[in-house]
């Protein structure tokens, strides 16, 4: 892309309450290594000389700097929760950044983020003012629940997709965004829906769905297994089987 400084927020302040293992979820093992040195790994094989800000507890007794490959990286204290963690590493950069840099968010726990999804979503950001964000469309039926565990109605699925990371900003509208969502009410899950709080409508760039978010106990042995997959794929390209089109359409684009 163009020589727009790129900036990496990398969120990983957090306890894993949901895997509840014996140490937080990004210390866990996926091929041979921490997930969080795996992740790294991906994001600086497609962004080598992009700078690194990690968002770690500040109690954190578990990190290791030999895990980051980054020649520019700094530790940034976390915050009570996920958004509150992005926010406080954009104020880190405050006097550094310029409004116009680009800012990537993805979690640590999205160990097979593919390079491929990462250099489209990085090339989509040149002419969206309003940012981006990697999704995949609702593949399933989508129930509502009611308070007894039922099903109260069955949701039209159409036009629903799964926000992904990384998502990406300009380092002037992520902050404001972040500050704007601080001081109110309204949970922020994610960067996207913060900018949509003011009314704008970040953009949705198809991705992989293997792109999983380890979560609770089971998605570790799935990623394990997607990164194995995606390993044998990059050394047989010839073999790998390609993600269906539809995966990778876009909103509004139609099917040839
Ligand atoms: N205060 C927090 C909370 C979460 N995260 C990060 O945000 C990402 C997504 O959060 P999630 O999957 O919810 O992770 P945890 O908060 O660790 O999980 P849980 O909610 O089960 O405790 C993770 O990379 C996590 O480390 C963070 O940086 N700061
Ligand atoms: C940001 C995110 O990964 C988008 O899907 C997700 O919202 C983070 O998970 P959390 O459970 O809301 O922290």
């Amino acid at each position: 892309m163009n020589g727009t400084p790129l900036w990496l927020i990398v969120p990983a302040a957090g306890q894993g309450r949901r895997m509840a293992a014996d140490r937080p979820k990004q210390y866990l093992q996926l091929a041979g290594r921490p997930v969080l040195a795996q992740t790294l790994a991906r994001l600086h094989a497609t962004f080598p000389t992009a700078r690194l800000l990690l968002c770690l507890d500040p109690r954190d007794a578990w990190f290791d700097p030999a895990w980051v490959p980054f020649a520019d990286w700094r530790r940034v204290d976390g915050g009570v929760e996920r958004a509150a963690s992005v926010a406080l590493a954009l104020t880190a950069i405050a006097e550094e950044a310029a409004d116009e840099d680009l800012v990537l968010v993805h979690d640590v726990v999205r160990p097979c983020v593919h390079g491929d999804d990462l250099t489209r979503l990085h090339a989509a950001l040149v002419d969206e003012p309003m940012g981006a964000l990697l999704a995949v469309p609702v593949a399933d039926t989508m129930k509502r629940a009611d308070a007894a565990g039922r099903v109260a109605t069955t949701e039209p699925r159409d036009g629903l997709w799964h926000a992904l990371t990384p998502q990406g900003f300009r380092y002037a509208l992520l902050r404001r965004a972040l500050d704007e969502a601080g001081r109110s009410s309204v949970a922020i899950t994610d960067e996207a829906s913060a900018v949509e709080a003011l009314g704008l409508s970040p953009r949705l760039v198809a991705g992989r769905r293997d792109n999983l978010k380890i979560t609770h106990p089971e998605d570790l042995g799935l990623a394990e297994q997607i990164h194995a997959a995606q390993i044998l794929a990059a050394q047989h390209p010839a073999s790998a089987g390609r993600v269906p089109d539809a995966d990778h359409r876009n909103p509004g684009e139609t099917r040839a």
